[in-house]
């Protein structure tokens, strides 16, 4: 067969193969109804395990090997447990829309650009965006109504806790409702034909810039310029013209203003990734069919063994921490206020149990919200 024809050939089979997925996303859909009805867990890895092992089988005999077959099906899994909970949370909590308004960090092509569209695209058939350009207009964009949601990066795996978002965090109305992590692949970026032995300049956000410091320090005599998103460092590329001005971000952030990318994986983590957090005006209700996190925030006074002594309360419920961080409280820089995420759900007995002790042993705490945990560990395959 020509080239041609056999191009389209593949171009078929892969429509054939879109319309299976979408097909096998109905049905992914209606199994939520009916695990809801006998209420059953959304996840059932042994469920997976057995689907895994069955596929890797049939797979064999096609030439389709198990590696290849496992990471497929890793990534249909997850989607089809995301598309579960987004299911049944926006049931519950009445909040499906066909159109919501979301604050986000930057215009088109931003990293929160993109973490906004894969969460709400799930949630909603249109997306209104708000492009901000600091995460303290995202948050008054929500809190005075003229959005429904903001999408904020509250921590990077290379550059760590977003101190500014922390401390938003501390004073603002809104509720967390959601969380996703996205995977932040940076890349240099630049005009078409740039030579890189003449940059001279580098557009980024400080939290790109702190990500990718490494390679950055490998770079010399380069001018580093702070810009408010990876968006607003593109638009500049594009608005100067200048071949010795580059851009760190992402490759298709970057298509969308017409820059080719000169170097990729500049962060200091192989695996950089993102988390973002979700806020709206009102709390969600997280079904109790899908894992959960709480987020509160505690000052527990300068006591000896405050802090301990209230982890201790977590323990003795059974609940597991997933992250504390700790920030200076405005107005009182010597004393801290700790950020805790736990997995659990605030209407579980044993975390009304904590929230109680802890009320009385501790100076001053807040619940930031309860919310669907969007970390679907992969089910591994043991060899059957
Ligand atoms: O069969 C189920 O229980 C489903 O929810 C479907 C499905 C799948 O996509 O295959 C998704 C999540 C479960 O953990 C197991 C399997």
């Amino acid at each position: 067969m020509e080239l041609d024809e056999i191009r389209h050939a593949i171009s078929d089979t892969d429509q054939q193969l879109l319309g299976l997925l979408a097909k096998r996303r109905q049905l992914a859909l209606a199994v939520a109804d009916a695990k809801l009805a006998q209420n059953k867990p959304i996840r059932d890895q042994k469920r997976e395990q057995e689907l895994l092992v069955s596929l890797i089988s049939q797979g064999k005999p096609l030439g389709l090997d198990a590696q290849y077959v496992t990471r497929l099906y890793h990534v249909i899994i997850e989607d089809s447990v995301l598309q579960q909970q987004a299911k049944i949370q926006g049931q519950l909590n009445g909040t499906d829309s066909p159109a919501v308004r979301v604050a986000f960090l930057g215009g088109q092509g931003s990293y929160s650009y993109w973490a906004t569209q894969k969460y709400f695209t799930r949630r909603a058939e249109r997306i209104i965006e708000q492009g901000c350009d600091s995460f303290n207009e995202i948050v008054q964009a929500v809190e005075t109504g003229h959005a429904d949601y903001a999408v904020l990066p509250i921590e990077n795996t290379s550059s760590g806790s977003i101190n500014e978002v922390y401390d938003l965090l501390q004073h603002t109305r809104l509720s967390i409702v959601g969380e996703l992590t996205h995977p932040i692949a940076h890349c240099l970026l630049g005009l078409p034909g740039t030579d890189l032995s003449k940059i001279r300049q580098v557009c980024a956000h400080p939290q790109v810039i702190a990500q990718c410091s490494q390679y950055l320090q490998g770079l010399s005599q380069v001018k580093i310029e702070y810009c408010d998103s990876s968006s607003d460092a593109f638009t500049r590329i594009k608005q100067q013209q200048d071949p010795t001005v580059v851009a760190i971000g992402g490759e298709e952030g970057g298509q969308l203003y017409g820059l080719q990318v000169l170097t990729r994986d500049l962060a200091n983590q192989k695996d950089n990734v993102s988390r973002f957090i979700v806020v709206a005006r009102k709390p969600v209700t997280v079904a109790k069919a899908i894992p959960a996190k709480t987020t509160f925030i505690m000052y527990t006074g300068q006591q000896p063994g405050a802090l301990v002594d209230a982890l201790l309360v977590l323990k003795q419920h059974g609940i597991s921490m997933a992250k504390l961080e700790s920030r200076p409280i405005n107005g009182n820089p010597w004393e801290e206020m700790f950020y805790v995420d736990v997995f659990a759900n605030l209407s579980d007995y044993a975390m009304t149990r904590a929230l109680e002790e802890l009320n009385k042993i501790t100076k001053f705490i807040k619940v930031l919200g309860c919310y669907p945990s969007e970390d679907i560990e992969p089910t591994q395959v043991t060899a059957g």
